[in-house]
């Protein structure tokens, strides 16, 4: 083989294991987290820079040249500065910019970060050289090795390689873990985690940053290779081939990430550089374009999961024959006994619980005066009512009353403009809705709202609190540090399976429910998230009579056991036979409150809803 095509063959590598690492980054906060990085080029870019401002000398060896620091570094640390600097980059830009429910914002600020950027550098001489970049930025070892071009190549192959197996090795512990799991669920629904507990501002930023981190690594490890910096090669546009990379890897899967980082930027991006010469020279560029461009329809058209689609974590067979008998033996006992915390006994002896007065026990919660106005539409005004404790109340009232509003105004999901929520004598209006979940209020949705591209036991699993794993420090110390709370947690989720009928479908993804099934996956959810107060938003809306008598029967039980529910629900038969007593809502405020058969002598309460 000849030094020329031996040295071509290494460069391939390197580049491939250079843009393995950006897409392993990028896969990490999209495919994973669902962060769409719009600005991640300049974070490959930003690492680059410091590389090499960090490895270049302070006096300049090219008289025209401008740049910062020219510290000097040995290696690695222009590497390790590198990444400290995407890290920071990405605190600044995420603090500002990530809206985990707000996507479309999201995106389009990060679109505006990356173009205001490449615009500023490109531009600005005194620290960046503006157009013409940065040249003869000395190469790791060179000097010390004194090897061919050739011999050097491969040593820089080897070099990348280990670059390359230490993120793969850090991204797979990231995403195997309990926090990788919550990051999925982060990128399926980010309401229905937050409601669960997870500051998915946060979390969101966490991996933000790690994925800013490892993109100016392999940016950095880029300069070092080709010596030289230019601003014209970290175009905003790189960011999209990165995501079609991705996209046609598979989202999700690191192996797809490499697979598609060789065929997109190996293949697809070489590929016009074979055809013969054109007289017009930008063609081959145009020609790049338009490869992609059609790669990435082909792809979104036919094949959206990529060819090497996210991994399904079937993760029923790690439950031993042991802790699925024993599941069946405590279906009830073990997980609701947590989360009603009372009753069990009685339920478990099919009598109802003995319910305390609502006179004399304290309220569990206390709404007063809450208020919310949409425009012109008071859509909450002025409502006030007690939820007592260990029974279940109804909300009820015609469309548009209020009572979602009212529901996602207590579980923190919309800011009141007035009023209060107070649980255990804290008024707890205007928290987010994380703090609220985290005290125990769990709430359920209209519309279901289960993590789709997870499994229906991850569903339950990422409810569950106090997880070892279940962060991006404790995901590093790997999954023997979280394999015992995980062992308990599965256990817990099978009884709930076992108790819900749902063990054929545990490693089914959720999304692949029908209506039914995915409600009950809700309220499961909700029970593993060992709730204090359960906030029901329409649980039976969409489901099949059968089904909706099975929930109705769960929600009973789960009443009988002690456990406090609020429950908005049109069907009037199946408040009834649930709900110990009702509050009407018309027009944003309370109408009436009582039982069933109270509110259907109340003149008002007929005429205003049950009439209709
Ligand atoms: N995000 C929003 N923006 C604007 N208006 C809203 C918003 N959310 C609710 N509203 C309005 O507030 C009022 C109450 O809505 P809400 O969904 O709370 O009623 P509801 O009683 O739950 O109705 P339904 O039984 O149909 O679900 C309606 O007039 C609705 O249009």
């Amino acid at each position: 083989m000849s030094s020329a095509v031996s040295s071509y063959i290494a460069t391939l590598l390197i580049y491939l294991g250079v843009n393995g690492i950006a897409c392993w980054a990028l896969n990490l906060q999209f495919g994973v987290g669902g962060v769409m990085n719009f600005a991640f080029i300049i974070y490959q870019a930003i690492g680059a820079y410091i590389t090499a401002v960090l490895t270049l000398p302070s006096d300049k060896v090219l008289a025209d040249e401008n740049y910062i620091l020219g510290w000097h570094l040995p290696w690695p640390l222009p590497l390790v500065g590198a990444a400290v600097a995407g890290a920071l980059l990405a605190l600044a830009v995420g603090s500002f910019s990530l809206r985990p429910r707000r996507r479309d914002f999201q995106a389009t600020v990060m679109l505006v970060v990356s173009i205001i950027t490449a615009t500023l550098v490109s531009t600005e001489q005194g620290w960046f050289n503006g157009n013409q970049g940065l040249f003869g930025i000395p190469q790791p070892f060179a000097a010390s090795l004194g090897l061919s071009i050739t011999g050097y190549d491969w040593f820089f192959v080897g070099l990348t390689a280990v670059f390359a197996a230490v993120a793969w090795f850090f991204i797979a512990r990231l995403a195997g873990s309990p926090w990788g799991r919550r990051l999925r669920a982060m990128r399926e629904n980010a309401e229905a985690i937050e409601s669960l507990g997870t500051n998915t501002r946060k979390e969101s930023l966490k991996v933000y940053v790690i994925g800013g981190a490892l993109g100016a690594v392999s940016g950095g490890l880029l300069v070092e290779f080709i010596a030289a910096w230019s601003p014209a090669a970290w175009g905003t546009g790189e960011t999209f081939i990165y995501f079609v990379a991705i996209i046609v890897g598979g989202l999700g899967n690191s192996f797809g990430s490499l697979f598609g980082a060789f065929l997109v930027l190996g293949v697809f991006l070489e590929l016009p550089t074979f055809l013969p010469q054109m007289s017009n020279a930008n063609i081959e560029e145009s020609l790049q374009s338009a490869f992609i461009g059609v790669l990435i329809l082909v792809f979104l058209w036919w094949r959206p999961q990529g060819i090497f689609p996210e991994r399904r974590r079937k993760l029923s067979g790690l439950l031993s024959a042991a802790d699925r008998e024993a599941a069946v033996v405590s279906a009830v006992a073990e997980v609701r006994d947590r989360a009603v915390e009372k009753g069990v006994a009685a339920v478990l002896a099919g009598e109802r619980a003995p319910a305390p007065s609502a006179e004399r026990a304290p309220a569990a919660l206390s709404v007063r005066d809450l208020r919310v106005g949409f425009g012109g539409v008071r859509a909450v005004d002025g409502l006030s009512f007690d939820l007592a404790p260990g029974l279940a109340t109804g909300l009820i009232g015609p469309n548009g009353a209020g009572k979602s509003t009212a529901l996602k105004l207590i579980a923190g999901a919309i800011r009141p403009q007035g009023g209060q929520v107070l649980v255990d004598g804290a008024d707890v209006a205007g928290w987010p809705a994380h703090r609220v979940a985290r005290l125990g209020l769990i709430r359920t949705f209209q519309h279901t709202s289960e993590f789709g591209k997870l499994t229906v036991l991850e569903n339950l699993l990422t409810a569950a609190p106090r997880q070892p794993g279940d962060s991006a420090a404790g995901a590093l110390l790997g999954p023997r540090h979280a394999r015992r709370r995980q062992q308990e947690l599965l256990a817990q989720a099978w009884a709930l399976l076992v108790d819900f009928g749902l063990t054929a479908h545990a490693d089914s993804y959720a999304g692949q429910l029908s209506g039914g099934q995915r409600r009950l996956v809700e309220i499961m959810r909700s029970l593993m998230a060992q709730p204090r107060i359960l906030l029901l938003d329409e649980p039976m809306a969409g489901v099949n009579p059968t089904l909706r008598l099975t929930i109705e029967e769960h929600l009973k039980r789960l009443r009988d056991g002690g456990l406090t529910m609020l429950m908005i629900e049109h069907e009037l038969g199946s408040v009834e036979r649930v709900c110990d007593s009702v509050i009407v809502m018309a027009q944003g405020k309370l109408l009436a409150t009582g039982t069933m058969a109270e509110l259907r002598a109340n003149q008002e309460v007929v005429s205003a809803y049950l009439a209709g």
